[in-house]
């Protein structure tokens, strides 16, 4: 069995360092479950429990030098099989939700080709009852055929998508997985009619077709799917959506009204994403939505009793409804577990695939160190003309770097650099560059392109971009911008960056959407961490880990890098260059300063993305 006697010594060898790595590993993730210990609120149990992930974009090997989202996809997994075990044992039920956007935003989904190529397969390990799909698996078309060929077809009548079809053969459309689903849950029995949407996004390539809500619900076969299903025969709908909870954001307010047209009473639930923030919002006395934030920083958690008779009076919703948001480590999820040991928490397929990770990780090099960084460069802890501004390094001295592709393109002698800040998804910390830095702060292989206008008109632009709301990822003919409090904080207290304390600083309403400091973070558990301090439509109680807030900035739609000539001409020619997946935006503000310019007009300039420039920037040393 052991092959012949001079390969048994090899063997056993072998054997032993696999034991000796396994257990060294294990040492390490109980030695770090001790130093980070604070202490935690405790989830609420209900007859029906949901954990929820959203926007995970990727980063399933964990926050590496983040502790407080230090659990990998592995973590998560044994964590939600223990979950489900306890349900099970209080004769409860838990079910698994995520809401889209699994691509674009770490190395481990975005340096295979297809992307995605290593990470889905990794993904689709973790249970999910119901999940649907996000813009980004809509992007490109490699990515909407792995959805369709890798995730929607292992979810089988789990992944749940309403509005959005994918071209099976040349001219025919099919729905991406299933339009509904309607199940029994083993527990409590509780009959579920669960639909999924996308926001209205038309970005998408052009083998898939996305509809809005507003069209959808004029279609006959949801009417008729309701018609079926009448409220005698649903006790809960649950609605998986890739949009943003909020009230402010009109699509689900449109599903709602029009859902409870059919089942007044019900109870709905919910699900959310896209905009990134840790949010739950209350529709009615019967209607609740959850959003679980990003990055896998959170495990979203809502619970339902659906034994309890309506109620007109508000305070009921808190009866029936409940929610959490815990941070995505091993401290919160073992305590959540009321495990002990990281031994006795982690399961075998858990294991499996934290191995998994670590072995795609090291395929792709993710580690290979590329240069250093010497300070935290930051998104929106400090305001965009800080040193440590992540912005503030793009414009002063990243993309001064850009050059044309070759000599051929002509250029003008005065030049604006434009970038949109969504472009950059993650701060830049101090320490070594690495491949994965370079994915994680700037994902995206757009390319550059060069529009040559008169200077009077090009020196306008960033300010009519940033004038409007939030740049959506819209065709030219619906620019449909948001305003800017969908993206940002809006609600702030707490810590400003000089050390001073102003708790009058709460100017928005609802969840708070700010960053964990790196070199901020405290091991000692008297004394809190900074990170999210989430003030929602139930107050401020839902995040599991009580955080210090810090403050965060306002950040603007697109930032610019300029070289122009303070005595020239109003006239000078200058060249306009920026992403192309912006040019619709350029076109749209241009023609709002008074200057008209096609797409035709519009040349290649360079294929140097963002992420290129910062990592040549780090390997030549000039951090
Ligand atoms: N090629 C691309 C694609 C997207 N972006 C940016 O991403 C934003 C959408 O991300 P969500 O996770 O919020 O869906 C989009 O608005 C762009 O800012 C990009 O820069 N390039
Ligand atoms: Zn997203
Ligand atoms: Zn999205």
């Amino acid at each position: 069995m052991f092959g012949n006697s001079r390969s048994r010594p090899i063997t056993i060898l072998l054997a032993l360092i696999v034991t000796v790595i396994a257990t060294i590993l294990l040492l390490r993730r109980s030695a770090y479950h001790r130093e980070y210990a604070p202490s935690l609120r405790n989830l609420e149990w209900r007859d029906i429990n949901f954990v929820h992930t959203t926007d995970t974009h990727g980063w399933y090997s964990g926050h590496l030098n983040q502790k407080q989202y230090q659990a990998d996809w592995g973590d998560f997994i044994s964590f939600t099989t223990h979950l489900r075990e306890i349900a099970h044992a209080k004769g409860q039920d838990l079910l698994l939700v995520d809401s889209g956007d699994r691509h674009d935003g770490n190395g481990l989904s975005d340096a295979t080709k297809p992307n995605g190529a290593k990470s889905l397969p990794i993904f689709i390990q973790q249970d999910y009852d119901i999940l649907t799909i996000g813009n980004h698996e809509l992007y490109e078309f490699e990515n909407s055929k792995a959805e369709y060929d890798i995730v929607a077809k292992h979810y089988n009548t789990n992944y749940v998508c309403s509005n959005v079809e994918y071209e099976v053969s040349e001219g025919v459309f099919k729905p991406i997985g299933n339009k509904y689903k309607y199940f029994t849950t083993p527990m409590k029995g509780i009959r579920i009619l669960a639909l999924g949407f996308l926001f209205d996004f038309r970005r998408n390539n052009d083998h898939t077709r996305v509809k809005p809500i507003s069209q959808v619900i004029e279609e006959s076969w949801i009417g008729d799917l309701f018609s079926e299903f009448t409220p005698d025969k649903v006790d809960l709908i649950v609605i998986n959506g890739h949009i943003p909870v909020s009230h402010d954001w009109e699509e689900l307010q449109t599903l709602h009204t029009f859902i409870r047209k059919f089942y007044p009473d019900t109870k709905i639930q919910y699900f959310g994403g896209h905009s990134h923030i840790r949010d739950f919002a209350v529709y009615d006395n019967k209607s609740t939505g959850l959003q679980s934030g990003r990055f896998c920083e959170t495990v979203g958690w809502l619970g339902i009793n659906t034994n309890i008779s309506q109620s007109s009076s508000n305070s009921a919703v808190s009866n029936i409804f409940t929610r959490s948001y815990i941070d995505f480590n091993l401290h919160s999820f073992m305590y959540h577990t009321g495990i002990t040991s990281y031994e006795k928490f982690t399961t075998q397929k858990g294991q499996h695939v934290s191995q998994q990770i670590k072995k795609a990780r090291n395929e792709l090099g993710l580690e290979t160190i590329v240069g250093h960084v010497n300070s935290n460069y930051y998104m929106d802890y400090v305001s965009i003309t800080h040193p440590k501004s992540v912005f503030k390094l793009l414009s002063d001295k990243i993309l001064p770097t850009l050059k044309p592709t070759n000599d051929f393109i002509e250029l003008s002698s005065e030049r604006i650099i434009i970038i949109n800040t969504g472009s950059i998804r993650y701060d830049l910390y101090k320490g070594p560059f690495t491949l994965d830095t370079e994915y994680i702060v700037s994902p995206f292989r757009n390319n550059w392109v060069k529009l040559t206008v008169p200077k009077k008109y090009a020196v306008g632009v960033t300010n009519v971009l940033n004038s409007g709301g939030y740049i959506l990822n819209k065709k030219v003919d619906n620019l449909h911008l948001l305003p800017p409090q969908q993206r940002s904080p809006r609600y702030i207290t707490s810590k400003i960056p000089d050390g001073s304390r102003n708790p009058s600083q709460k100017v928005f309403q609802s969840s708070e959407f700010s960053y964990s400091i790196n070199e901020d973070i405290v091991f000692e558990s008297k004394q809190l961490t900074k990170g999210y301090v989430t003030h929602d439509d139930f107050g401020d109680d839902g995040d599991d880990t009580p955080h210090r807030a810090v403050v965060t900035h306002k950040v603007p739609n697109v930032i610019e890098s300029t070289c122009l000539d303070q005595d020239s001409s109003d006239d000078t020619p200058t060249d306009l260059i920026f992403y192309d997946f912006i040019i619709p935006n350029i076109i749209w503000a241009l023609h709002e300063l008074g200057f008209e310019a096609e797409k035709s007009q519009v040349s290649f300039f360079s294929s140097d993305y963002l992420g290129k420039l910062l990592n040549e920037y780090a390997r030549n040393d000039k951090f």
